[in-house]
């Protein structure tokens, strides 16, 4: 698997490369400045934005000739950081998205996001803490039993290799008392926490009474991490102290860490229906990026913007300046942008429609694109080639009908083959997640999203609540580049 930066805690507001010198060697602690170790080994207590910038200076007159990178750090504080001395009997409220899909029978469909909180869980009873559990499902309006998170019991229990307890409310005497009975390394999973309205307007007695229930904090919860809730950001102001579980910690070294100091070069590809809800992804990976290719509905309004023909394909009238725009940025940061050369196109919006092959330039009236075209295809691919790092968002056609499925599979398939060369290949979230788990090839990517909403906002560059609220440390490390 490819070198994407780790740190040993969370990337957030300030990363600062201090030299990115071409040679690599090895790390060599008795060759660092004073106050410079390798990564892992230092953590400093103070959060203090200005001592991450001193010691990035230093580190950078000590490491520039070596091939050493060193990133000073504005980070949150780890699970990880948390020792058998600060866990053993302690009551901790983990607040993880174990938001699965359930079919009518309630069974879980995809697990992903029960098995991707395990291993902060498993850490913690491990180390003898108390577990009390939390997470949302669904969007219920108050208490509704088809939402109850009654069904996870089982699956958490096996991954956990332990009989996790259920309670039937969030908080309460009833709540309380099986609290107050956990032994050190249980799990009390509470009900969904959206049965509470309270929970979603961020209610402050609402997070005193969640903080109630524990002695410290855990939020592992990316894919909810955007939303200032009670149990994502209320609660830290109650439970000291509140930091981050793996899951977070790794998503944020992706979707932060990489692809803020990428292994260049540094693609991105950005699909889905509409330039609109693209924009402050496609502006902030065009600051980043070296290559952009797109695809997905959002291509027809930049063909159109260039003055071609779209027929009936999708095309949002009203951001064909924001097109030329784009474009425009992209030359002038010299980023090389690539639209499709080829599309397939249909006759209807539909899983049965007539569909061919034609050039970008020569879609008729009448006919709409639903997916690149096998040129655009091989093109795309030979560019990744190219490339060291690779991010994903939005699939490259309507992959939901087989037949216009094509693109977004081989563009699923190249990277599982780029990944497998050493490429860091970053899937964010949402649909393209669907695409790669369709074609089989999830796991040998490098980091999967378990946050749709979250990736998206984290790849445009904004703070989660969830991630604010937590404590800070300051970290240093240092890698080879
Ligand atoms: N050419 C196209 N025309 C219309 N819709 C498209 C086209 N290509 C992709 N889509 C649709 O875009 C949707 C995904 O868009 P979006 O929500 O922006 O992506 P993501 O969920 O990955 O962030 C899919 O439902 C897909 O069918
Ligand atoms: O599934 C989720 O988000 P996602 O669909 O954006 O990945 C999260 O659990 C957040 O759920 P919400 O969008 O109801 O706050």
């Amino acid at each position: 698997m490819a070198s994407a930066p780790t740190t040993s805690s969370l990337s957030l507001a300030v990363r600062r490369a201090a030299s990115v010198a071409p040679a690599a060697a090895p790390l060599r602690r008795g060759g660092l400045a004073a106050g410079c170790q390798p990564a892992r080994s230092l953590a400093f207590a103070a959060a203090d934005q200005r001592l991450a910038a001193h010691v990035a200076s230093r580190c950078r007159a000590a490491s520039s000739s070596r091939g050493i990178r060193a990133v000073a750090t504005m980070a949150k504080k780890s699970v990880g950081d948390l020792t058998a001395a600060d866990l053993e009997g302690k009551r901790v409220f983990v607040r993880a998205d174990l938001n699965v899909p359930l079919d009518d029978s309630q069974n879980i469909t995809d697990d992903t996001r029960i098995r991707a909180a395990i291993p902060t869980i498993k850490y913690l009873i491990s180390n003898g803490a108390k577990v009390i559990l939390s997470s949302h499902l669904g969007r219920p309006k108050g208490v509704t039993p088809k939402f109850s998170l009654a069904p996870l019991v089982p699956r958490l229990s096996e991954l956990l290799g332990i009989e996790v307890i259920k309670a039937d409310d969030v908080v309460g005497p009833e709540v309380e008392k099986l609290v107050s009975t956990l032994p050190n390394g249980s799990v009390l999973l509470l009900e969904n926490v959206r049965f509470y309205k309270e929970e979603e307007k961020n209610d402050p007695e609402f997070a005193k009474k969640l903080a109630s229930l524990a002695d410290l904090y855990v939020n592992d919860a990316f894919g909810t991490a955007h939303r200032a809730h009670a149990s994502t950001e209320g609660v830290t102001k109650f439970l000291k102290p509140s930091v981050a579980g793996f899951l977070l910690q790794k998503e944020l070294d992706y979707l932060v860490g990489a692809v803020s100091s990428p292994a260049r070069p540094f693609a991105a590809i950005v699909g889905g229906s509409k330039v609109s809800s693209k924009i402050g992804v496609i502006e902030s990976l065009l600051e980043k990026c070296d290559i952009l290719l797109l695809g997905g509905g959002m291509i027809f309004t930049f063909y159109k913007a260039q003055g071609l023909s779209v027929g009936a394909s999708l095309v949002e009238e009203d951001k064909l300046e924001l097109a030329t725009s784009l474009l425009a940025k992209a030359k002038e940061k010299g980023v090389s942008l690539l639209l499709p050369s080829d599309v397939i196109i249909a006759d209807k919006f539909a899983p049965d429609a007539n569909s061919k092959v034609v050039p970008a330039s020569a879609i008729p009236d009448g006919w709409m694109g639903l997916d690149i075209g096998p040129d655009s295809v091989a093109s795309f691919s030979s560019t990744l080639e190219t490339t060291k790092t690779v991010i994903w968002n939005g699939p490259m056609g309507v992959f939901e009908f087989d037949k216009f499925a094509v693109g977004t599979e081989a563009i699923a398939k190249k990277l599982a083959d780029l990944s497998g060369k050493g490429v860091t290949t970053i899937i964010g979230g949402g649909d393209s997640v669907a695409a790669v788990e369709k074609v089989g090839v999830a796991d040998v990517m490098s980091h999967i999203s378990t946050g749709g909403g979250a990736s998206l906002e984290l790849l445009e560059g904004k703070e989660l609540p969830g991630v604010v609220a937590l404590d800070e440390a300051v970290t240093v490390k240092s890698v080879t580049v």
